[in-house]
């Protein structure tokens, strides 16, 4: 009934005996290449409890994403108030933002590090608990200095809870249904980012009070958060309790060395991770409305609602293609699909008079196709006992591109002197995100060309 565990005193479990539901078959150590289909085990028959407990697991971890994306994007709609009631500068502000990804340029990898160690299940409660800390922390502080330690504390959290809830997933969907299950919880976070966003709207009240009742409502969604963590440890536990008889072998110690067994496929996925999240994650998150407004004419309504529509066709595009993809059992096409339809969408923006339609739908794809596939594949590339430290390594590069990404957009439009009455300005930005997410594109092409037609002569061979 145990998935195989990925850390902790339970956690190298690809020697298995007995014919469990959701125990299935090894996976490669360091494959290079891209699986064409999911392994198909028995384990995933459609009416074993095992199935039953994996869906489970699977609306806890989204229960508990949904808080916490809530809480990642919850400042942005009190920036307004944060600057009128408390005098914060636009630098204090985004610092409040920034200082969420500074320290998870080192500290990931050592999160990814500790979910291989401790396993899914304990991690996702530690890190829930740091984030309910933090998210309280920022709510309740009277300075300025205290609001950012909060932030600090949650962003310490949030990332290595990130890797511990895909982890949880990766463990387990491993028989199946992975990609879907993935999706379908990262759609469920994204219906956090989108709720925060809504905020305003949903909770008038709260805002008209000041900054602190959305802050503190925010708290509430972490703590949400932290008893949906809860209640799926306990469950793991119930789970690892009724698997006692089942014979296990102790964690393996972490090995640098180990990072450098990853395979080519890995280190091609880490790039086009870097490339695509800078461009998607600094251009739409911080960029794209000032952008839509300045070169486009859009006012600030509609231009945060274009940008916000990209949130909303993930929630019910991410899933669904994680469900196609599970289904057509390929993987590396898709991820190829979905980075190339990026520098499309930045190329119609900057160079066309194309509606803005156009390229929202296809970031919009893109959005919600990348994400459903990454993170599956990745489980797939490397042993389950080191995907923790896997993503880990991803989210460092990811963490420095998306800083690096935000600095030299904002260098490159200072020094155009981009703005209303300079839209041209901006292209120097355009360029350079038009570039990264070529970039990108190019990267999940090598990954499809070579790591995954080798997987398929591989396979031809084999049958
Ligand atoms: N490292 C995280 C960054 C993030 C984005 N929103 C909240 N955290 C990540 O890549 N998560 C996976 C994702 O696609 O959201």
């Amino acid at each position: 009934m145990r998935p195989p565990p990925m850390g902790g005193r339970v956690a190298e479990c690809r020697v298995v005996t007995a014919p469990l539901p959701l125990v299935t078959a090894p996976r490669r150590e360091s494959a290079p290449s891209v699986p064409d289909r999911p392994p198909k085990t028995p384990t995933m028959n459609d009416k074993s409890p095992s199935r039953a407990v994996a869906w489970l697991v699977c609306a806890l971890v989204a229960a508990s994403l949904y808080g916490n994306y809530y809480v990642y994007d919850s400042i942005g709609p009190v920036a307004d108030a944060l600057q009128r009631q408390r005098g914060f500068s636009d630098q204090q502000i985004g610092l409040l933002n920034a200082i969420y990804s500074l320290p998870n340029v080192v500290l990931i990898l050592v999160g990814g590090v500790l979910v291989d160690r401790f396993g899914a299940a304990r991690m996702t409660l530690w890190t829930a608990a740091v984030c309910l800390l933090g998210a309280l922390l920022t709510a309740l502080s009277p300075g300025f200095a205290g609001m950012a330690a909060g932030r600090l504390l949650f962003g310490i959290g949030a990332e290595t809870f990130g890797i511990a809830t895909l982890a949880a997933l990766a463990q387990y969907f491993v028989g199946g249904k992975v990609a879907f299950s993935m999706g379908l919880a990262l759609s469920i976070g994204r219906l956090g980012s989108f709720s925060s966003d809504m905020s305003p709207t949903w909770f008038p009240q709260a805002y008209a009070q000041g900054w602190q009742p959305p802050l503190l409502i925010a708290a509430a969604m972490a703590a949400a958060s932290f008893g949906g963590a809860l209640l799926y440890w306990w469950l793991d536990r119930r789970v690892a309790a009724a698997d006692k008889g089942i014979a296990q072998q102790q964690a393996q110690p972490f090995v640098w060395r180990d990072l450098l067994h990853f395979g080519k496929a890995y280190w091609f996925l880490l790039a086009l991770c870097v490339l695509w999240y800078s461009v998607i994650l600094a251009f739409r998150s911080t960029f794209a409305i000032k952008y839509f407004q300045h070169a486009h004419g859009l006012d600030l309504a509609a231009a945060g609602a274009m940008n916000s529509y990209v949130f909303l066709a993930a929630v019910f595009a991410t899933p669904a293609f994680g469900w196609l993809c599970d289904r057509v059992g390929r993987y590396a096409p898709f991820l190829a699909f979905g980075a190339v339809l990026l520098p499309i969408a930045m190329a119609l923006m900057a160079l066309t008079a194309t509606s803005l339609w156009v390229s929202t739908a296809l970031i919009g794809v893109s959005f919600s196709l990348v994400p459903a596939v990454m993170w599956p594949l990745a489980s797939r590339l490397v042993s389950p006992s080191r995907f923790g430290t896997a993503i880990g390594l991803m989210w460092v590069a990811q963490n420095a591109g998306i800083a690096g990404a935000n600095l030299v957009a904002g260098w490159l439009n200072d020094r155009a002197g981009a703005g209303a009455q300079n839209p041209a300005g901006y292209e120097s930005m355009m360029l350079f995100f038009g570039l990264a997410s070529v970039g990108g594109a190019v990267f999940a092409l090598i990954l499809w060309l070579t790591a995954g037609r080798r997987a398929q002569e591989r396979a031809a061979l084999a049958a």
